[in-house]
């Protein structure tokens, strides 16, 4: 097996549906499973907004301060379409191995068929296979479905789209809640090149049922690199975010509900008044869980900094500026410390 077709087996899961005990491969530690330091029901609830009340930009700002993360109801986005998208991905998802790979993602693509893109990080492999895409997936969809991939292609566009207004609307209600007002304070990145689009990148995960679920870990832990990030979890719990002083705190499914994730980049850009939220996904014995996480972000080629409005003396400037491919590049390196790295 030469270089190139070893890593790009590392990028490829195991078939689940064909082991009946976790294989070495995937077991993990008893200090690093999710069995340790359990979760205990008394702690507090992650904060549910609805985003259509007044109260909503304080709520919002005490949920990104304190947690990171907060789920948000009464958003606009339909419920059918939440079925529908849920519906398509496991339709994706049970497709044999051999379809699967015909749309597998290559080492350094953004779209297609693989593991998740933190597995390089950790000895065990994890107990999950994702599929990604930007905007349209028509090309993947007529290998998998040569006579059918219509509906699954005009689903995927009408949740991008959706989850795209959602996030603007979240990102406008953030900043909003730190006190700027207009387009201007608001300016996340520096287009460099005519770069001025954000990058949104919509990936589906998968966690199949786990004959051994304490042993094995269906995605470990880690921020999110995006400015947010937007999850529909489905009906089965699995969500987990880790809260200072608590530690990890399930996210219990609210039909309908979206999750909000503060990510790095959004710490950043709030000079560290937001906390980007570390959070993992466990698995479990009887449910197939599927998931969709849509990440928003800046082109690769701008200039992100702390946003002018939110420095002064009482709140000096916490990380340096640079180029977002070079953050991305520090994150490839290491899996927690980047946001460190960059700190003044
Ligand atoms: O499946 C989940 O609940 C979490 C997914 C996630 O964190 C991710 O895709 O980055
Ligand atoms: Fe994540």
């Amino acid at each position: 097996m030469n270089t190139q077709t070893q890593t790009f087996n590392h990028l490829l899961p195991i078939d689940f549906t064909t082991v009946s005990t976790v294989p070495d491969s995937h077991a993990w530690s008893p200090t690093s499973s999710p069995s340790h330091l359990p979760i205990n029901d008394d702690k507090p609830l992650l904060p549910v907004i609805d985003i259509g009340k007044p109260d909503a930009y304080e709520l919002v700002r005490h949920a990104c301060e304190e947690w990171g993360a907060f789920q948000v109801i009464n958003h606009g986005v339909p419920l059918s379409l939440f079925s529908e998208t849920v519906f398509q991905a496991r339709r994706l998802f049970s497709l044999p191995m051999e379809k699967k790979h015909l749309v597998a993602r290559p080492p350094s693509g953004t779209a297609g068929y693989g593991s998740h893109r933190i597995s390089a990080f950790f000895p065990k492999l994890m107990w999950t296979e994702g599929y990604r895409m930007m905007g349209s997936p028509v090309e993947h969809a007529r290998k998998l479905w040569p006579q059918d991939h219509a509906k699954f292609c005009e689903v995927m566009e009408q949740w991008q789209a959706e989850m795209k207004t959602l996030t603007e609307r979240i990102v406008a209600m953030m900043f909003g809640s730190l006190g700027l007002t207009n387009e201007e304070e608001m300016q996340w990145f520096e287009s460099q090149n005519g770069c001025d689009q954000p990058l949104c990148v919509l990936q589906l995960n998968s966690y199949p049922v786990c004959p051994d679920p304490e042993r094995a870990m269906g995605l470990a832990p880690h921020t999110d690199s995006s400015l947010i990030t937007l999850l529909d979890q489905g009906n089965i719990s699995g969500l987990q975010v880790y809260k200072e002083g608590e530690g990890w705190v399930s996210v219990e499914p609210i039909e309908g509900a979206v999750v909000v994730n503060v990510g790095d980049l959004m710490q950043v850009v709030s000079n560290g008044r937001f906390k980007s939220v570390l959070h993992r996904a466990v698995v479990n014995k009887t449910h197939h869980r599927v998931s969709n996480a849509f990440f928003y972000g800046p082109p690769w080629d701008v200039k992100v900094s702390p946003l002018r409005k939110l420095v002064d003396s009482d709140h000096p400037q916490l990380y340096r500026s640079l180029m977002w491919k070079e953050y991305l590049q520090i994150k490839k390196n290491e899996i927690s410390g980047a946001l460190e790295a960059i700190r003044l």
